[in-house]
Order: structure tokens, then C-alpha cells, then sequence
């Protein structure tokens, strides 16, 4: 890492709220993991000592995109089960290939997922799954900064789920600010429909101990709203709130079926929601009540949800995908406008994790930051750069890939990750998978 970096000639996305322009032409100055300066002419003090100069031509940088729920391991199972029902896709396709995962699995198939999240602009990622400690080693080897926690499904005995709380909590505890800072841990009971509510309440209790978030997937399609309701009395929302989940910072996938009260108390416990638009549209889960969930408040941001349920990580088609469904669904071309779908990819990711330093090319922030490139027939013209990012351009278009100060990807080619080894290994692993 050279001790200054200065982009020169380039255009910056500026995504705060109430500002009247979304882009700024100039120069950006990074030193060490932060940004120090942004702005239309360069003060002289930044020319003096060693600078590294960037030249920003044919360039748009924006800050690096953040993907608030996924499964990352479970690229090895894309296009393993497409077209079914969420119920069967998991308890006959999924949950059956994942039990045979060991390591090894979890290890290169976090690796294909983070390689095509890095050089799709993705700097930070949520993951929810085990074998925890693989994917924490592939997000330290590779520069990413992620959001870890060890999903746990209650389905078992008592004897298994207290191994499995112990494993989320050792987790968790271990990795909680390692790699530089960049590995965040959280808590996660899975869901609602697969945790028995003392399970649930076990992880409210240590996430208290530990001062940790909690996450889960909640309300995404219709029946499991029906069968909370006939098992437990309550809709989901009251359900975890009455089970203590949201006396924590948390934030929930999904969210597809909710009613005003249950957005209303979403909104009153600063619960945020994670919006996985490609994911709910192939499942058929539903669509996310987005425009009334963002008008009572709450904090909604953008997820890819595994690849096998996608199939891809790429963040510009889940904002491309927000910004139109709305549309379509409202009948509204007001609703989620092109600034508003880049915010929910990157100020809204860090909003939802609860982190004020990631999010928005501004100074003081980390430098998490990617740069466009601009300089294609289906970029031009060079009107509204913003509105382009949202439905024009694609993850192929990601040229250059800062995270923490770190270039992780140079000309489109990840420079902390062998690609090669890691399309063959995430190969071998899914054919061994099949014959296991
Ligand atoms: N294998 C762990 C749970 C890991 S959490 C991650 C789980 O979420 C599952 N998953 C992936 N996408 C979705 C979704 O959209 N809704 C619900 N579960 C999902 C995934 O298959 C995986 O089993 C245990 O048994 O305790
Ligand atoms: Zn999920």
C-alpha cells in the first residue's frame, strides 16, 4: 500500500441525502484505509510526499457494493434444483447436498462466490452458514470484508442445537474484528420455522452477552406466515419480538409478508430489512412491500441470498431488479428512482449492519470503493451516471476494486484470488458432492 492515493479526472457518485447533484467531478485522496479528501480541485498539501495517481478518465467510482444476505457456500449448488417451491427446494434439494458439505466444500465454494462478488464491485458481503471458520479464511486471504455468523437450524435435539449455539458463539467470538478489522461476527437462528422459540431465545440471550447483532430469515413466503400463525398464535413479527430478537440491533432477509402493524414494528425496533429481489422473484416468494417499508422508516437494503437461489451475486441486477419491480408492482415509475436503488446497495448495506464508516465516498470513510468503466456503447452518453449503474450496467463492468485501501482487483482480474485453482477445485467439489 503506498501512503497516498489520488484519483485524478474522475467522477465520484455523492449518494448522501439532500444533496442537490449525485456525482462530483475531481479528485479523491485516500490514505492509508481512509478517504481524506473528495472534491473539485486538489489542495497542494496531497502532492507532497509518495502518491500513487490514478488517472479517473473513462471511469465512474462509487462506493463498494454491500450484499446484506447470503449463503455464500452455496455457489456450488447453482443451478442444482431451479423452478420449485422454497419448502421442497430446501428440504429436497438443499438441505440433503448441504449435510454431505465438509470443509473443504464450504472453503472453495466461498471462494467462487467471493471472486465473482469482488469483481462485481461487492467490498462487503453478509454470510450466513457453517463451517464458518472456511469462509472466514477466504474472506482474510482475499482482502473482502464480510459480516460472518454461523446460521443454526433448530430441526434436531436439544444435545445438537446446544453444539450448534456453541459453534455460533465460538465462532463469533474468535473472529469478531479479525483480518484487519474487516470480519464482523453476528448471531443468526435461521428462522422462525426452523428454531423452536427457546432456541431462538438462547441466541437473543448471547447475543446480549456478547454485544452482537442478530440475523434471520423472516416472513418470505405466505405459508410460513400461515404456519407461525397456526403453530404459535402470533404472525412472525410479533413472534421474534416477543422472543426478545429485536431487543438487539438486528436485521431480517426477506420480509416479504407483512402487514402495516408488523412494518410499524419493524420501524419502532430499528429493525432492518435485507430486500433479495431476484431471489423472491425465482422462489415466487412474493414481492417485498419496499416503498411502504422505506416510507415508515425502516432501513432497506439489497441481497443476492445464495447463488443457488438466484443464481448469480451480481449487485447490479438485484438494483436494477429493485428499481423496476416496484415500478411494475405500484404502477408507480416513482417509486425506488435510480439514486434511491444505489443507496439501498451501499449506504443502506452499512446502515443495516450498523456501521457508520462503510457506505458512501465521503471523507472519513473507509476507502471501500469501485471503479465503472464508462467508456462503453451501452454507458453512453455520459448523462446521468447514477441511473446508468442501475439500468445499464452489470458486474462485467466493474474495472478497478478497492477494499480498506487495498486494490483487490485491477482491469477486471481479482489480484488476491488464483481464479484458475478456484473454477477447478469449486468444480471438483460439486462432482464429488454428487457421487458422495
Ligand atoms: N446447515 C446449518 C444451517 C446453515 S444456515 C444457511 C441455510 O439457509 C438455507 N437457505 C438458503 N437460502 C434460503 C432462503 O431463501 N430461505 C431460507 N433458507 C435458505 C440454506 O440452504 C442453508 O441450509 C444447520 O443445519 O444448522
Ligand atoms: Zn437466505
Amino acid at each position: 500500500m503506498t501512503q497516498r492515493l489520488i484519483i485524478r479526472n474522475g467522477l465520484f457518485a455523492q449518494l448522501q441525502e439532500g444533496l442537490a447533484q449525485t456525482t462530483i467531478k475531481g479528485y479523491m485522496v485516500v490514505e492509508q484505509d481512509r478517504i481524506v479528501y473528495i472534491g473539485e480541485t486538489l489542495p497542494e498539501v496531497y502532492e507532497q510526499g509518495e502518491v500513487e495517481y490514478i488517472d479517473g478518465k473513462g471511469l465512474f467510482f462509487m462506493p463498494g457494493l454491500i450484499n446484506t444476505h447470503g449463503h455464500a457456500a452455496m455457489s456450488l449448488l447453482r443451478g442444482y434444483g431451479d423452478d420449485m417451491v422454497l419448502q421442497s427446494w430446501l428440504q429436497e434439494k438443499m438441505w440433503p447436498m448441504e449435510a454431505k458439505f465438509t470443509g473443504n466444500d464450504v472453503y472453495w465454494g466461498t471462494a467462487l462466490s467471493v471472486i465473482e462478488m469482488l469483481k462485481g464491485g461487492t467490498t462487503l458481503f453478509v454470510d450466513m452458514y457453517d463451517h464458518m471458520d472456511q469462509v472466514a479464511k477466504v474472506s482474510e486471504e482475499s482482502g473482502i470484508r464480510a459480516a460472518l455468523m454461523r446460521g443454526a437450524i433448530g430441526l434436531c435435539s436439544e444435545d445438537v442445537q446446544r453444539m450448534k449455539l456453541n459453534e455460533a458463539v465460538q465462532f463469533a467470538k474468535d473472529w469478531n474484528g479479525q483480518a484487519n478489522g474487516r470480519i464482523t461476527t453476528l448471531l443468526a437462528p435461521h428462522a422462525p420455522y426452523t428454531c423452536p422459540p427457546a432456541f431462538i431465545e438462547k441466541f437473543v440471550e448471547a447475543a446480549h452477552e456478547l454485544d452482537l447483532m442478530l440475523h434471520t430469515h423472516m416472513s418470505e413466503t405466505a405459508a410460513e406466515v400461515e404456519q407461525n400463525v397456526k403453530e404459535y398464535g402470533l404472525r412472525p413479527v410479533a413472534h421474534l419480538e416477543k422472543l426478545g430478537l429485536f431487543s438487539r440491533p438486528s436485521f431480517i432477509a426477506h420480509g416479504v409478508h407483512l402487514n402495516d402493524e408488523e412494518i410499524a414494528t419493524l420501524a419502532k425496533h430499528n429493525v432492518g430489512v435485507s430486500h433479495n429481489p431476484g431471489s423472491n422473484l425465482k422462489l415466487a416468494s412474493g414481492v417485498a412491500r419496499v416503498v411502504d417499508l422505506q416510507r415508515a422508516g425502516v432501513v432497506v437494503s439489497l441481497g443476492t441470498d445464495g447463488a443457488a437461489s438466484n443464481n448469480n451475486l451480481d449487485m447490479f441486477e438485484e438494483m436494477r431488479l429493485a428499481a423496476l419491480i416496484h415500478k411494475g408492482v405500484s404502477g408507480d415509475p416513482t417509486a425506488v428512482p435510480a439514486a434511491d436503488a444505489m443507496r439501498m446497495a451501499t449506504v443502506n448495506g452499512a446502515r443495516t449492519l450498523h456501521m457508520n464508516d462503510v457506505g458512501l465516498l465521503q471523507v472519513g470513510m473507509k476507502a471501500d470503493f469501485i471503479a465503472v468503466d464508462i467508456d462503453q456503447p451501452h454507458l453512453y452518453p455520459h448523462t446521468d451516471l447514477v441511473s446508468h449503474m442501475v439500468y445499464s450496467a452489470s458486474a462485467k463492468d466493474v474495472q478497478h476494486v478497492w477494499v480498506d485501501g487495498n486494490q483487490v482487483v485491477k482491469n477486471g482480474e481479482c489480484l488476491t484470488m488464483d481464479e484458475e485453482r478456484i473454477k477447478h477445485e469449486a468444480e471438483q467439489c460439486f462432482r464429488n458432492l454428487l457421487e458422495r
